[in-house]
């Protein structure tokens, strides 16, 4: 005799869905063949652990397509109907077969079908809306990103080659000139540097701020309060150690970041971003160091930023004091963004070598 599972069907415009209660379903063999669709499984069922089968021929054309899937406690079929539209009944026959009956988990009448229906499009409207605001603000940001990239690499390619330049023409002397013929460029950059801290602040790009903002605001200090400020440090030689050791790193990192907006990357530039300030890093906080030491006695003769005290303590502190603290607060800076980029070039090159893998 053969058994007949427990079979629950609902309807939407497209499809016809049924769920046979059998438990541990095992075997499921499943097909529609003109309409009419066969199921045979192995189960446990109303009458216990036994082999169930049921067939249904369909009151309307359906495709013979047919996709199940099986949970512990049921097996889903899905059917699609031919040509989409709200069938009257599910059988050919209009009396209904005893083992069938209304699935109310999932049954909709028309109109909630039409409205499930209309409310899923908004769905796919709004989430189309979305991602369309998304890929413009993406597309906005690289084009934003890579136009910054682009102007620092520019600025900073022509400091490096001119003071290169200059270098093999003038020799020594072109040490003493640094600041007149840089500076202006220079100060453009850094100043458009400041940039980079709201990037990292707002999320623009993926990077610790507190690193960026040590960078930024150390470089910052030392060219507009040690070299812009004080007349007496335009003609030193350090300038130009400085100058050169910063722009070194920028002519490599800039076009880095210009190949990552177009998610390229070129391996010996990768390599350089994150090799290269293994010497230049501790070599520029060293000239920096050194301009700093030389700006000491100059600015306790001029008493420029010099703090002066209430006249009932009558006393002033001088600038100097700031500054030694500073060289402190280099070494610390120099620490903390050291420890950074070896952890950023850790990750680079541990990321490319398990995607080579
Ligand atoms: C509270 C302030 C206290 C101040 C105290 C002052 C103390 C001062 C002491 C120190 C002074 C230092 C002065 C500086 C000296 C010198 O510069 S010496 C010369 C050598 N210098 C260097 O080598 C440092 C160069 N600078 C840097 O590398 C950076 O500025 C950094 C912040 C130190 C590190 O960069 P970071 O962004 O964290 O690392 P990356 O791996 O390059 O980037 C991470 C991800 O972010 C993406 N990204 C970053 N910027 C951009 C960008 N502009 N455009 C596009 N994308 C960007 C990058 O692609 C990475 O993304 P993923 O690839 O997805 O990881």
């Amino acid at each position: 005799m053969t058994l007949t599972p427990l079979v629950y069907w609902a309807q939407r415009h497209e499809d016809i869905y049924l769920r046979i209660e059998l438990t541990d379903a095992q075997n499921i063999d499943v097909c529609v063949h003109e309409n009419v669709l066969q199921f045979r499984a192995q189960g446990h069922g109303a009458k216990g652990q036994n082999e169930y089968e049921f067939s249904l021929e369909f009151v309307l054309p359906v495709k013979p397509e047919v996709s199940h899937k099986s949970t512990q406690r049921q097996v889903n079929i899905t059917v699609r109907k031919e040509q989409r539209g709200w069938w009257e009944r599910l059988t050919k026959q209009e009396r209904k077969p005893n083992f069938l009956a209304p699935d109310f988990d999932r049954w909709l009448d028309e109109s909630d079908a039409e409205m499930e229906i209309r409310e899923k499009e908004e769905k796919r409207n709004r989430l189309k809306a979305s991602r369309h605001t998304e890929d413009q603000f993406v597309s906005l940001k690289t084009g934003f990103l890579f136009m910054y990239n682009l102007v620092q690499f520019l600025g900073f390619s022509w400091i490096f080659v001119n003071m290169t330049v200059r270098l093999f023409i003038f020799g020594q002397d072109s040490l003493y000139d640094t600041f007149h013929t840089i500076s202006d460029v220079m100060f453009f950059c850094q100043i458009l540097a400041t940039v980079e801290v709201l990037n990292a602040a707002f999320g623009v790009v993926n990077t610790g701020v507190f690193p960026t903002l040590i960078q930024v605001v150390g470089r910052n200090f030392i060219l507009f309060i040690i070299f812009g400020s004080l007349e007496e440090m335009h003609n030193r030689p350090v300038v130009f150690f400085v100058f050169y050791l910063w722009s070194a790193i920028e002519i490599f990192r800039y076009p880095f970041y210009m190949l990552g907006c177009f998610n390229t990357e070129w391996k010996t530039l990768t390599w350089l971003r994150y090799t290269i300030w293994i010497p230049l890093y501790p070599l520029g906080v060293l000239a920096e160091a050194v301009a700093v030491i030389q700006s000491i006695p100059i600015f306790d003769e001029n008493k420029l930023f010099t703090i002066r005290l209430p006249k009932a303590i009558g006393t002033s502190v001088s600038f100097s004091y700031v500054l030694c603290v500073y060289l402190v607060l280099m070494i610390l800076g120099l620490f903390i963004n050291f420890r950074h980029l070896y952890k950023q070039r850790k990750r680079r090159f541990r990321t490319k070598k398990r995607k080579a893998n």
